[in-house]
């Protein structure tokens, strides 16, 4: 699924105006659709409060009022700003409310079961303040459920971020696509739960706006998963290499038994010689291989089956490390860099972009400190997390994957995936050596970087879930099994058809 920002889905609101739908017919269903969704929340004839700002926003909630108050609800409604100043789509569903239109008051929330939030929606161009802000606040009092049109006021549907201050709804209701806004963090806290409605805008004005933004699901990277073929061996399936760390161990055995368990044919580790038996022993089916330093990794290179590089988990922040991910560089593999392997070039970065542009398919795995580190450029910038992360792709010529609970993925050409799968309880140690296992075992099997990156981010938020609350990085790797079990099934579906 695509997400629109602000500007495109105003452009597929003018394509549809222009193919002789006009922005009323679209407002009615808007309208209707907000109602469907308030009915749902609310016991029969119960009290609606619908709050309207004098843009478009405002008019779905006057059409909403009029259908939810012909459906035997009692409704009222408030307005900020002067109704004389109504947008004239706006103006004319206001018109068709024959009601009273009140001014924002505490006493007038009291007693609504609902709220309908219809002050800002995609037209919100600045901080909220004065008396939006007010009407903001007696929202966020009230101890009604609230229902926002399009997104909570106060949210901006392009960057997720607050302006001022931000209605904090239970339900949104949004049309056509869901925006950045619903899934980036903090907006998706506090739209509740997202409900889609289609309004009569056709698909096809996709071609014409060209979005480089979805929602990260199967569907985006599903055509191109690896899925075993009765033919196949382990040969056949790809052969990742993991550089082993000397003090921390744990992190690059958690990243082999991950990349093995996501179909890697073979997993290779090389490991310092002091640390050697330490591998030996807890890893079984991973090979385990002396490596001594620089030039045992170079020739753990010297087999070109061995497709796909990790270096990183547990290696240390140092220039031994920076060589090791300098080298997989240089190999033409396709490398993840993880952890220290990025904080190793972080006063250099240059030179890490210079061989990512040189390699073309290499994955960068930062979290919010390590990007700091590394996008020195980007650091502190007004940009959301979705702009930064492209930005920082497009500046180091590789795959970026910004972690968090709304990782995003991006690549140099402007394509970029969000996730909303990750529960809070994959923030754990060890996590994130799992997540540069599974995208190494994809690249392995030949998946491409930033569909790799991004079914892999998929994959760890749904093996969470299957685990639930109490997860530590150990149990990751066998959770995978009924996820690689559900898109097997999909895939074997999908070929049936
Ligand atoms: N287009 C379509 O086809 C369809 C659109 N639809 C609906 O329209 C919505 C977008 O409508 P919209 O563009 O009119 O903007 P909207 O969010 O109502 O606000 C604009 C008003 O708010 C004002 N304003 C802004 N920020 C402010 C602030 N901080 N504090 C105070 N004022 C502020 C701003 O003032 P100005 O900046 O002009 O001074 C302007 O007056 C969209 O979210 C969806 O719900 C659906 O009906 C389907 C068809
Ligand atoms: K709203």
């Amino acid at each position: 699924m695509e997400l629109l920002t602000t500007e495109e889905m105003n452009r597929a609101d003018a394509l549809t105006a222009a193919s002789g739908r006009p922005v009323g017919e679209l407002m009615l269903a808007a309208g209707q659709a907000v109602r469907d969704s308030a009915v749902d929340m609310l016991p029969d004839g119960a009290c609606v409060y619908v709050l309207c700002g004098t843009g478009n926003n405002g008019g779905d909630g006057f059409v909403a009022a009029r259908l939810l108050q012909e459906s035997g609800y009692r409704v009222r409604v408030g307005i900020v700003g002067d109704r004389g100043s109504m947008r004239p789509d706006a103006a004319a569903a206001a018109a068709l409310w024959h009601g009273p239109v009140e001014r924002v008051s505490a006493d007038r929330l009291e007693g609504a079961s609902l709220i309908v939030d219809a002050l800002f929606g995609a037209g919100l161009a600045r901080d909220v303040q004065g008396a939006a802000l007010e009407a903001v606040r007696l929202v966020n009092r009230s101890t009604a459920r609230v229902l926002a049109v399009d997104v909570p006021s106060g949210v901006d549907g392009t960057t997720g971020e607050v302006r001022g201050e931000a209605v904090q709804a239970d339900a949104t209701i949004t049309f056509f696509r869901l925006k950045p806004g619903h899934v980036l963090l903090p907006g998706r806290e506090l739209c509740g739960r997202v409900r889609l409605a289609q309004i009569g805008i056709e698909p096809g004005v996709l071609d014409a706006i060209g979005s480089r933004a979805w929602l990260n699901r199967p569907s985006l990277w599903g055509s191109c998963f690896p899925v075993p073929g009765a033919g196949g061996h382990k040969y056949s399936r790809g052969h990742a290499l993991i550089a082993g760390g000397s003090t921390m161990t744990g992190a690059a055995r958690l990243a082999a038994r991950a990349a093995l368990r996501t179909g890697a044919g073979l997993v290779t580790l090389g490991a310092p010689p002091a640390v050697l038996p330490i591998y030996q022993a807890a890893l079984e089916a991973v090979i385990v291989l002396p490596m001594d330093g620089r030039g045992g990794f170079a020739d753990l290179l010297l087999d070109d089956r061995r497709n796909a590089v990790l270096v990183g988990p547990g290696a240390g922040a140092d220039f031994a490390t920076r060589e090791l991910a300098w080298l997989a560089l240089e190999s033409s593999r396709s490398v993840v860099l993880d952890a220290d392997a990025l904080t190793s070039f972080a006063d250099e970065p240059e030179h890490l972009f210079s061989r990512n542009k040189q390699n073309g398919n290499v994955v960068l795995t930062p979290h919010e400190g390590e990007f700091n580190r590394v996008f020195r450029g980007l650091r502190g910038s007004s940009r959301s997390k979705l702009e930064r992360a492209r930005a920082a792709a497009e500046a180091s010529g590789s795959v970026v994957l910004l972690k968090g609970a709304d990782t995003v993925i991006a690549a140099p050409d402007g394509r970029a995936a969000i996730s909303d799968n990750a529960p809070p309880w994959l923030a754990t140690a060890g996590s994130g050596d799992v997540l540069a296992g599974i995208i190494t075992g994809l690249l392995a099997q030949g998946m491409p970087a930033f569909e790799a990156a991004a079914a892999a981010a998929w994959m760890h938020g749904e093996a969470a879930r299957e685990i639930g609350p109490g997860l530590i990085a150990e149990d990751l790797p066998d959770a995978l099994r009924p996820v690689l079990a559900r898109l097997y099934g999909a895939a074997a579906r999908a070929q049936s058809t």
